[in-house]
């Protein structure tokens, strides 16, 4: 008969101690609700994205309830470019016409969406996954261009680009209490009954405020928010964020998402953690080691 090896002292050690040191803040978070948001670019390969599975179905079933929010720019522009197409980008916005629409449509609420819920299923998990359409979950508006200070100024129109203009949550809370995984795709339906491509940052920002979840986390492909030179800035207020873009230190896509966080964080939710998705487990660092990773934003 084949005996298991004993551990060894040191490691069972390490085992007890990161068990035990996770045990306060499953207990503080313990019914609350915590929005993730999944981007195209931490969805590198198969192991990251099964590990981030795994923290997802480890959160549920621990009590807390995680809802997914997830983006696919990538996984967007590669599909266009099969067909054809390029994209250009005002502000970090993929400019949309009708064509582009369909295949954003296809890609966020088709391919990725239920990549994503068989990941987790297969963890254990029990995923549902959602476009803004459904259960009318998503109500958009459309982006005008004077809203956004162009720099491209021979696109006029971005076409089927939309803001968020309210979340009905009821399709989520119910999903959320019959202990389901939301997983939701940022598409949301205008006014005129069109499909609408929303910035995924954007909808995990207004979900974290409308669901008065306790946490907003948005996984990137940094290790957080970076100082000129490089360093980490393990912690900032609102008011250090605004200062931090106003001299330039953060710019391009990194605006919209600390942005929708600082809304998150002014609309109630009580953190906004900003962090690097290419590292394993990254989720479950965050929220169960005490030194955490990446960037926490609050909003004193
Ligand atoms: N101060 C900063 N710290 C970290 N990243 C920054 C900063 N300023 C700009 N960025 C850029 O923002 C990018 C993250 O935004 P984006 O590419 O839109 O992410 P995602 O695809 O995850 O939504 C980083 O890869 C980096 O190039
Ligand atoms: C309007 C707009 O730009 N929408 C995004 C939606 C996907 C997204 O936000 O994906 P990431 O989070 O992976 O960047 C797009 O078309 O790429």
């Amino acid at each position: 008969m084949k005996q298991q090896e004993p551990l060894e002292t040191s490691f069972a050690n390490r085992i007890a101690h990161v068990l035990t040191e996770a045990l306060p803040y499953i207990r503080r978070f313990k019914g609350k609700t915590i929005v993730v948001k999944y981007g195209g670019n931490a969805m590198i390969d198969e192991r990251l994205k099964n590990s981030f599975a795994r923290d997802v179905v480890l959160l549920k079933l621990v009590g807390i309830n995680p809802v997914v929010v997830h983006g696919g720019g990538p996984q967007i522009g590669n599909l266009l470019q099969r067909l054809g197409k390029t994209s250009e980008f005002v502000q970090g916005m993929r400019v949309t016409d009708a064509e582009t629409m369909d295949v954003v449509e296809m890609v966020l609420g088709g391919l990725v969406n239920k990549e994503i819920v068989n990941l987790i299923n297969r963890q254990g998990g029990a995923a549902v996954g959602l476009s803004g359409k459904d259960g009318d979950l998503i109500r958009a508006r459309k982006i005008s261009m004077s809203q956004l200070q162009s720099t491209a100024p021979e696109i006029i129109d971005l076409g089927h680009v939309g803001e968020v203009a309210s979340i009905d949550p009821a399709v989520v809370d119910m999903l959320v209490h019959s202990d389901f995984i939301p997983v939701i795709a940022p598409i949301g339906v205008g006014e005129d009954g069109c499909s609408y491509n929303i910035n995924a940052d954007l909808v995990a920002g207004k979900m974290a405020e409308v669901l008065k979840a306790e946490k907003l986390i948005l996984l990137t492909n940094t290790q957080g928010i970076l100082a000129k030179d490089g360093t980490l800035l393990t912690g900032l207020s609102l008011r250090e964020v605004d200062a931090l873009i106003e001299d330039g230190t953060i710019s391009g896509g990194m605006i919209p998402k600390v942005r929708c966080a600082m809304d998150a964080l002014r609309g109630g939710v009580n953190s906004a953690h900003i962090i690097d998705g290419r590292v394993d487990h990254a989720v479950l660092l965050e929220l169960f080691t005490d030194q955490g990773i990446g960037t926490l934003l609050v909003r004193r």
